[in-house]
């Protein structure tokens, strides 16, 4: 395997703050890879570098060996990194499928865009297919749940045939069942992507997470195995609480 995504020394200062402190991250090829950590160690904001939301101080990012920092957001789009925010953004007035064509359209050509919609079908019936979505194709996305928004919103990303998807929160707020079909999601999305998911829900980490980094105060604190992470002591300190109350 070789290094999809490959973090070093990254700074990010908000008002004298660090909130990425000399952050290190390797994500191999292929691997689904949970980040946690408690409020504020830098999850988002690691996420935000990533894709050129934000700028470091110094640090570099490179995803398949090309440097993303400096990069303007589109370009990192283009690229084939994809990420969802806690808040699904998806078109309302649209349906489930045209949110899909319009997403797979996102890293054609802007000449194409108009003349060649069905050049994107395969991408569209993929993603369909995939997020189980396939029966609501001509909803319109104002009326579904909250965890159909989330999977198309992974859905979208997905027809843009991206090399790495970055998902923050993608269980928040969902039921335990849609919480179990979003693991099951994410597994089948891992088979084919490198896949870096921030998550706080300790359960949902216990059936689907393989690896897990902690980050604390901007840095990685532990990276390994969900189980050897979650008993660690000083994971336990920093993240779950004195009384482990989140590990339980
Ligand atoms: N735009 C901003 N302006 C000022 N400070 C910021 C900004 N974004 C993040 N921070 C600060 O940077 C630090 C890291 O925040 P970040 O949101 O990356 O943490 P997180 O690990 O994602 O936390 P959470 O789990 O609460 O989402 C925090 O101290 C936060 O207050």
């Amino acid at each position: 395997m070789s290094a999809a995504l490959e973090v070093r020394g990254l700074r990010v200062g908000f008002d004298g703050h660090p909130a990425l402190d000399g952050l290190d991250l390797t994500v191999e090829e292929g691997e689904l890879r949970f980040l946690i950590g408690p409020n504020g160690a830098g999850k988002t904001t690691l996420i935000d570098v990533i894709t050129g939301l934000t700028r470091p101080s110094s640090g570099s990012v490179r995803f398949g060996g090309r440097e993303l920092v400096g990069l303007p957001e589109h370009r990192v789009v283009r690229l084939g990194v994809g990420r969802t925010f806690q808040t699904a953004a998806v078109f309302e007035e649209l349906t489930v499928r045209e949110n899909l064509e319009l997403a797979a359209g996102f890293r054609a050509p802007l000449r194409t865009l108009l003349r060649r919609p069905r050049g994107r079908s395969a991408e569209v019936g993929r993603a369909l297919a995939t997020t189980g979505l396939a029966a609501l194709a001509g909803r319109r996305a104002g009326v579904l749940s909250h965890g159909q928004r989330q999977w198309l919103e992974i859905g979208m990303l997905l027809a843009q045939r991206p090399g790495l998807l970055l998902l923050d929160e993608p269980v928040a707020g969902m039921s335990r069942d849609e919480r179990e079909r979003t693991g099951e999601l994410l597994a089948a999305v891992a088979a084919e992507h490198t896949v870096v998911v921030v998550e706080h829900d300790m359960e949902f980490l216990r059936r689907y997470a393989r690896t897990v980094t902690v980050l604390h105060q901007g840095k990685v604190l532990r990276e390994g195995a969900v189980d050897e992470v979650r008993a660690d002591p000083v994971v336990r300190e920093v993240y779950l609480g004195r009384s482990g109350g989140r590990a339980d």
